[in-house]
């Protein structure tokens, strides 16, 4: 889908969720799974985070609006 020509211009964030527990996918299986490294014209990134306890929120909403900030 992120490869349509009406999305390219989005950038993708993808949160890596509820690493807090022993069989969550981790942030690189998890991009090798979603194919992310073929993305090669488009602008994304992949962030570990536990939604429970907040970690890694910020950091991935960080990289958005920096990245949203550019355009
Ligand atoms: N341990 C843990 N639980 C989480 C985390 N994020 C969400 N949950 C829990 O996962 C359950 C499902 O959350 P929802 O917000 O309904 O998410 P969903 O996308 O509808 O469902 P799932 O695909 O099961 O996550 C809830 O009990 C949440 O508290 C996390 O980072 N760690």
């Amino acid at each position: 889908m992120m490869l349509e020509d009406e999305l390219k211009e989005a950038v993708l964030l993808v949160f890596a969720n509820k690493q807090d527990l022993p069989n969550a996918m981790g942030v690189s299986e998890l991009t090798d799974k979603l194919g992310l490294h073929n993305l090669r014209s488009r602008t994304w990134h992949a962030q570990a985070t536990c939604a429970t306890q907040g970690t890694g929120l910020y950091e991935g909403l960080d990289w958005l609006s920096n990245e949203l900030s550019k355009r």
